[in-house]
């Protein structure tokens, strides 16, 4: 075995710093004195630089990706820099070389900057964002292989060594005369020097596998050639098929629509008149075929904010404050088309996939092939693909959800985050915990753009930065707002029922009066609904009426949610955390009582509950549960738009985005649910998800209501989310986070510390608060068991971590705080965190 180990900085090299120093001036390196290149290596825990020779014949850049030695592996590396000399001091004949380019100029400019910022803001080292920013398995292991030439499978081999004599046999047994090196080493002792010789003589060559996953799919294509030869009748038709196809089809289609076999194909290759080749096929996740459509002349408002957008030059931002309905997306797509005629791409960012297939369709309908998705639901393959496709330089527009925030797309002329304020644009774990926001404030800076950030209920960070009034700030920032629905189309009235009221009036059902009878009502007059209901599953949790036991998850310490669906399916328990089940039993596990009973309403209750009551109204369930497979989406939503139901049951999934003009109702089972949570944005995000909720209803030519059901009607939130007033809320709201310094006006750093022994995790989080408290500037909230202490068996403890906004204190050395951890204690820095709990 080589004992080359590659040679590593001795002093941990601070990477962001070294990367950073040297902006994108890899690029232009002249490579003709540089003899060595710092690479990043893909293997895990390696985060140091470690330099290679560049082999004589190869050119190589940073930012592409490379194929090395990597003690006895061959493994995915990133070129980071060129160097003229080796920077430490160490024997020259022991640096390896790099073996091979598996990949050339990954990254356009500016985005081998873009990643270092991710890594510097988020602590996080730059490998980590690689390999969040690159599709699955690009930097997966490539081989080295060894096969036989044309000469070496030849019978007569010249006198060879013995361990030559040895790999040769070897492959030549084998049918395709092929085998990785790797495995060669394992067979053959001192396999190398064979090789040497096999190589010198001509007989074997050794080639680079790329990594399995990144290989484009190749698909034989048949296409017509001019030569109209002596035909027979059969092969003619085949032509003729060709020809009407416009001369060019892949193999499988051609076999299947003539029903022929690939030997009568190859009969029409041999006379000259076909040619077989293999091409490749981007596997894009296909867009169903929507009907073109034309841009809408615009409102007032929204031509003034076109207007603007249109006007902008380089690196500015914009918030798009418009109400529920006022017309958001037609903006875009205006501000788009433009930009697509000069040859530039746009990237629009979206919060979840369920709302994707509405939007892209959208979309499609105005730029046809133009558009193409990019999210994590995505196939590998699919995913691969359409990263390949944008690396291209086609203009075109790419919708996606958090990630598609690192789509290389190399001429960006804009961003655009649709529903901003949306919490799953924030990535709670595995680091890097970006916020697709601030990184595509990053981006936008680089790559100097205008970036949008669009939503009917701004988050108050965005709100407090364009709302407060600088003088000449930098980036400039535009407020636009759309302060009314299209076609002056009033906004729903908001009913807000007080259900203690309800129960005290003797109505024990889930429903209150006036939304039975606004149910009742629906099909009467052929309208529909959507009813929002916080939770999935049937009931929250199952506690038994003799003793009170609560079913709990062995994993987690929360009880299990029960769920069930059609009469005869199974009763099952499962935890909503760690994805535990289990059947329900017929009795109390404690002392055997048959009395179980639910407590809370989830979707499948509240279902099960209308299906009682209303056994005539047509219902879609719409949440987690049903839409897990590929497509659920885009299926459920096109069965009610085609009104194949009365009522659309569902979660926070559809509160975003959704457009259905005939939906005259919005139902609020229980609003309390929201408003109870035990985290400094619970207000905020209570109000933004009853807004957009509420924000459904009398989208179309009938105008619409939403009754919202609660038990604490006075709440400040409940009572703003009545008055549709963003306004009043926001100021309130700020008030109150000015106070306690909490985001926006402070920043947030949450160390989230977990491990399987309860002891330990607790113990360090307590090293970790001393050691921090040595920091006069910081504020330190903690150490405290998190909300759930226990999940998936990992005891979790976490410190928040305080600091004014403003001025960024001395912090801590994050590498130190990280040696107080015990092997068996794992710890997240998660910066700017959005979930606290
Ligand atoms: N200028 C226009 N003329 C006529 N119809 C329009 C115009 N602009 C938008 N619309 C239509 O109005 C409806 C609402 O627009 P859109 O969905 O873009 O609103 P939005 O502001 O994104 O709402 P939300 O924030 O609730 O998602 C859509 O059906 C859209 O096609
Ligand atoms: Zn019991
Ligand atoms: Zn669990």
């Amino acid at each position: 075995m080589s004992k080359n180990i590659e040679i590593m900085y001795s002093n941990g090299v601070n990477l962001s710093s070294v990367v950073a120093a040297e902006p994108t001036g890899g690029y232009q390196t002249e490579t003709s004195q540089n003899q060595w290149i710092e690479v990043l290596v893909d293997c895990p825990g390696c985060s140091d630089l470690f330099i290679y020779r560049l082999p004589a014949q190869l050119e190589i850049k940073p930012g592409d990706i490379l194929s090395v030695p990597f003690g006895t592996q061959q493994v995915g590396a990133v070129a980071i820099r060129l160097l003229a000399q080796p920077n430490i001091d160490i024997p020259l004949d022991k640096i390896r070389e790099v073996e091979d380019v598996v990949s050339r100029g990954f990254f356009p400019p500016h985005y081998w900057e873009l990643l270092n910022r991710v890594a510097a803001y988020y602590y996080t080292p730059l490998m980590q964002v690689i390999r969040v920013a690159l599709p699955p398995g690009l930097l997966g292991r490539s081989q080295r292989r060894l096969r036989l030439t044309s000469w070496g499978k030849a019978e007569i081999p010249p006198i060879l060594n013995p361990t030559a004599q040895k790999i040769l046999e070897l492959l030549q047994k084998q049918a395709s005369g092929d085998y990785s090196y790797y495995y060669i080493q394992q067979k053959v002792k001192a396999a190398y020097r064979g090789t040497r010789e096999l190589l010198r003589l001509g007989l074997v060559e050794s080639y680079l596998e790329p990594p399995r996953l990144t290989q484009p799919k190749l698909q034989k294509a048949v296409t017509l050639l001019d030569n109209e030869g002596d035909l027979t009748p059969r092969q003619k038709e085949i032509v003729e098929v060709l020809r009407r196809r416009g001369g060019e089809l892949w193999q499988s289609e051609l076999l299947q629509i003539c029903s022929t076999s690939t030997s009568t194909l190859k009969a029409l290759v041999e006379k000259g008149c076909i040619v077989i080749e293999e091409r490749e096929i981007l596997r894009r996740e296909q867009n169903p075929l929507v009907a073109g459509d034309q841009a809408k002349s615009l409102t007032l408002a929204q031509s003034q904010a076109l207007a603007t957008i249109q006007s902008l030059q380089g690196f500015t931002q914009v918030l798009l404050h418009g109400v529920t309905g006022s017309g958001k997306t037609e903006v875009y797509l205006q501000a788009i088309a433009p930009l697509l005629q000069q040859g530039k791409s746009a990237l629009v960012l979206v919060p979840e996939i369920g709302l994707t297939p509405q939007l892209t369709d959208r979309f499609s309908a105005r730029f046809g092939k133009k558009v193409s998705v990019y999210h994590s639901a995505l196939s590998d393959g699919e995913r691969y693909d359409t990263w390949r496709q944008m690396l291209t330089g086609e203009p075109q527009v790419i919708i996606g959800t958090r990630s598609a925030i690192f789509a290389p797309l190399p001429n960006l002329g804009l961003i655009i985050l649709d529903e901003e304020h949306d919490s799953s644009f924030k990535q709670d774990t595995p680091i890097p915990t970006y916020h697709a926001r601030s990184v595509a404030q990053w981006r936008a800076e680089l790559e100097n753009c205008p970036l949008i950030l669009g939503s009917a209920t701004p988050s108050l960070e965005s709100w407090i930065s364009f709302s407060t009034s600088e003088t000449n700030p930098i980036p400039p920032t535009y407020y636009l707002s759309l302060p009314e629905r299209i076609n002056s189309r009033p906004l729903p009235p908001v009913e807000i029922i007080d259900m203690r009221q309800e129960l005290q009036a003797g109505n024990r059902s889930i429903f209150s009066r006036p939304l039975q009878t606004a149910l009742q009502e629906l099909q009467d007059k052929k309208q529909q609904g959507i009813l929002f209901i916080h939770r999935r599953g049937h009931s929250t949790f199952v506690s038994c009426r003799s003793c009170g036991y609560v079913l709990e998850c062995p994993h987690c310490d929360v009880s299990l949610a029960y769920h069930h669906s059609e009469e005869g399916a199974p009763q099952l328990l499962r935890c909503h955390y760690c994805n535990y089940g289990r059947s329900h039993p017929q009795n109390c596990p404690e002392c055997g009582s048959p009395y179980l009973k639910f407590f809370g309403s989830g979707t499948q209750r509240v279902a099960q509950e209308l299906n009682r009551q209303f056994p005539n109204l047509r219902l879609i369930r719409f949440d987690s549960d049903t839409t897990r497979t590929k497509g659920a989406h885009r299926t459920l939503l096109t069965q009610f738009a085609n009104g194949e139901a009365d009522l659309l049951v569902g979660t926070q999934m559809l509160t975003k985005g959704l457009d259905l003009p005939q939906v005259t109702l919005v139902g609020v089972v229980a609003a309390d649910g929201l408003l109870h949570l035990s985290d400094y944005r619970a207000s905020e995000r209570a109000f933004q998800t009853l807004t957009q909720v509420a924000g459904r209803a009398g989208r179309g030519e009938d105008p619409g209501r939403v009754i919202m059901q609660t038990y604490t009607p006075e709440h400040p939130v409940i009572e703003a989310v009545q008055k549709h007033d963003y306004q009043s809320f926001s100021t309130g709201e700020l008030e109150q986070r000015q106070a306690l310094n909490y985001p926006p006006y402070g920043r947030l750093i949450l160390l989230r510390i977990s491990s399987l022994d309860p002891i330990q995790v607790q113990n360090t989080a307590q090293i970790i608060a001393t050691s921090l408290n040595r920091f006069a500037d910081l504020e330190i909230l903690g150490p405290a068991p998190a909300s759930i202490l226990r999940v998936a068996n990992r005891y979790r403890w976490q410190i928040l971590i305080k600091f004014p906004a403003d001025a960024l204190p001395n912090l801590p050395n994050w590498e130190e705080i990280r040696e107080l951890c015990p092997a068996s204690v794992s710890l997240t820095i998660d910066v700017d965190p959005i979930n606290i709990m």
